[in-house]
């Protein structure tokens, strides 16, 4: 059996004192497509959280929110997602004066999201939908042994949410999503971990579960 990426051993996690995810055991490995289901409130973000802080790997994320910031560009904020590769005075020049190699990896992920002439414009000036293509841009960028995405599709329309969904799991070997939609989930998963009241209730192959096992989680 190959190295799990992450495990998660008896994890429990909580905000303010108040436990959102009791002792959850699990293990990611690599090549799992995982879809994360649950009620809103049920522990899907404060699971990925526990998975982000645990993984050993390279790994890029999609968060709820974006993780965006309003007044830098989206060229900026796409360029985020390497920050990390290189040091302060290389990171400094491309803040200001990125170079042709610079602007063609940020083109590049720009135009597989549909961004190609945004670049220059600041995220504060984008409607929700292209601030979550600005974010998968930047997971793209980043590349990784691993994707973590909180509801990385819900702000686009149906197609183009299902088209980028497919991109974001070809490009990356290994991933966790939250999602809403249980047929989505059914399509592209692999694997299915539902969560109910912070406590792991449905955790089996995709193959093996059908929409209507996936709605008991939402009753
Ligand atoms: N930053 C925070 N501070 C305090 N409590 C939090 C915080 N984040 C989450 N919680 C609480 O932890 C519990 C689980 O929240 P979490 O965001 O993990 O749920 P979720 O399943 O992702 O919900 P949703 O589908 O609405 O995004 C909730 O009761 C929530 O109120």
């Amino acid at each position: 059996m190959p190295q799990p990426l992450v495990t998660l051993t008896g994890e429990s996690l909580g905000w303010g004192g108040q436990l959102a995810l009791h002792d959850v055991s699990l293990q990611i490995a690599p090549g799992e497509r995982i879809a994360i289901l649950g009620r809103s409130g049920a522990g899907k973000s404060t699971l990925l959280t526990a998975l982000h802080d645990r993984a050993q790997v390279r790994l890029a994320l999609v968060p709820q929110d974006h993780g965006l910031i309003g007044a830098l560009s989206v060229f900026h904020n796409v360029w985020m997602g390497v920050l990390d590769d290189h040091g302060t005075a290389r990171n400094l020049r491309t803040l200001i004066w990125p170079n042709a190699d610079e602007r063609g990896r940020v083109a590049q992920v720009l135009g597989v999201v549909g961004l190609d002439d945004l670049g220059r414009r600041p995220v504060s000036q984008l409607s929700g939908g292209q601030r979550q293509r600005v974010a998968l841009a930047r997971a793209l960028l980043r590349g990784g042994a691993l994707v973590l995405g909180d509801e990385p599709v819900t702000a686009l329309d149906p197609e183009q949410g299902a088209a980028l969904l497919d991109h974001l799991l070809g490009a990356f070997p290994t991933s966790v999503l939250v999602l809403h939609d249980v047929d989505q989930a059914l399509r592209v998963a692999t694997r299915i971990i539902g969560l109910r009241q912070g406590r792991v209730a449905v955790d089996a192959p995709a193959s093996d579960l059908s929409a209507d096992d996936l709605l008991q989680l939402y009753r």
